[in-house]
């Protein structure tokens, strides 16, 4: 019997790149592994031509995608998106329908994120200030947009620890002419006083509107509701999580805790517990509106939107057929 094909080194090197943060952001990363996905089917069918075994190994690099990083379910929803769509019974036909599948899946991230931006550009108006946490390509498009539409925006851009993708935020802020103020994240509930809205992204949300994103957006959207300012999330729909439909919970990543101290201030203070989560949940009360590219949701009404386009469950085309269901569940805030 011969072996399967192997995975290919490009999805080797995504799964790499998206573990190490190297590629980060719940859109990049989605749209990382449909690439990865492509490369793959191509390759596969130039090294076998057993329908079976091409199926079996984009499983296996699904799979391995799937692995990397367990929050964002742009990438579980970029599989299901290519994947999904394999068909055929000669080796071809399977590659070409998945080829097909992710480039519509990239077509549609971009176009998803252009047209999000629009709608959260109308949210915002000429003079605000806005108040970012982390990095987020949808977050920043609907102040691209508001821009584009010939309105002065300023920015507050929290650095975000442990990681400080802030001054990515900054720097992309900057490119697009917008004032930016740096500050500490302990700095933020002085600095909402300034803001006229917090704008921030997401890497799942949950069937009850509930929002996952970088660790401390809860907090600064409890601060920024006790001081009025409203808050409004950037969110394409691949972020919608369909596991959250049937009571799955969303795995909240815990990361290294060279990200937080290194090891010679560690070795200074003592024994520690060093913790870094990676996430938390804002629940849907703290949050104004969802921004999408199908139009701005108040968070409660997000499962509609979620139940037309999943369905009541989710299919994981990257296991096996015949695999027993796993269990998506894990700790959550
Ligand atoms: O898809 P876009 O809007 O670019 O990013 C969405 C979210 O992904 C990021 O996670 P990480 O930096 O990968 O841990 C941030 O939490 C950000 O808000």
């Amino acid at each position: 019997m011969t072996s399967d094909p192997p995975i290919s080194d490009s999805v080797e090197s995504t799964a790499a790149d998206i573990a190490s943060m190297e590629t980060r952001g719940a859109a990049t990363i989605a749209g990382a592994a449909a690439d990865a996905i492509a490369a793959q089917a191509r390759e596969t069918a130039d090294e076998t031509a057993d329908p079976e075994a091409f199926e079996r190994t984009m499983r296996r690099a699904g799979r391995r995608l799937y692995d990397t990083r367990p929050t964002a379910v742009s990438l579980p929803n970029a599989l299901r998106y290519t994947l999904g769509r394999m068909e055929g019974d000669d080796v071809d036909t399977l590659r070409d329908s998945v080829v097909a599948a992710t480039t519509a899946f990239t077509d549609r991230l971009d176009r998803a994120q252009r047209d999000l931006g629009r709608v959260g550009a109308n949210r915002l108006r000429d003079g605000d200030t806005v108040m970012t946490h982390c990095h987020s390509t949808d977050a920043l498009s609907c102040v691209e947009h508001a821009v584009e539409q010939g309105k002065d925006i300023s920015a507050i851009v929290k650095e975000t620890r442990p990681r400080n993708q802030g001054h990515i935020t900054a720097a992309q802020l900057r490119e697009l002419g917008v004032d930016v103020t740096l500050i500490v994240d302990s700095a933020a509930r002085r600095y909402l006083d300034d803001a006229d809205h917090v704008v921030v992204g997401a890497d799942s949300i949950a069937a009850d509107g509930g929002v996952v994103n970088k660790i401390g957006t809860s907090g600064l959207a409890v601060n920024a509701r006790e001081r009025g300012v409203p808050i409004m999330v950037a969110a394409q729909t691949i972020k919608l999580h369909p596991d959250t439909l049937t009571g799955h919970t969303v795995e909240i990543e815990m990361r290294d805790e060279a990200e937080v101290i290194d090891a010679d201030a560690r070795e200074e203070i003592g024994e520690i517990t060093v913790e870094n989560p990676a996430f938390d949940v804002t629940p849907p009360r703290y949050v104004d509106a969802i921004v999408t590219e199908s139009g701005q949701f108040p968070p409660e009404s997000i499962v509609t939107l979620m139940r037309e386009l999943f369905g009541e469950s989710a299919d994981r085309p990257w296991e096996e057929p015949d695999a027993t269901t796993t269990d998506t569940a894990g700790p959550t805030a």
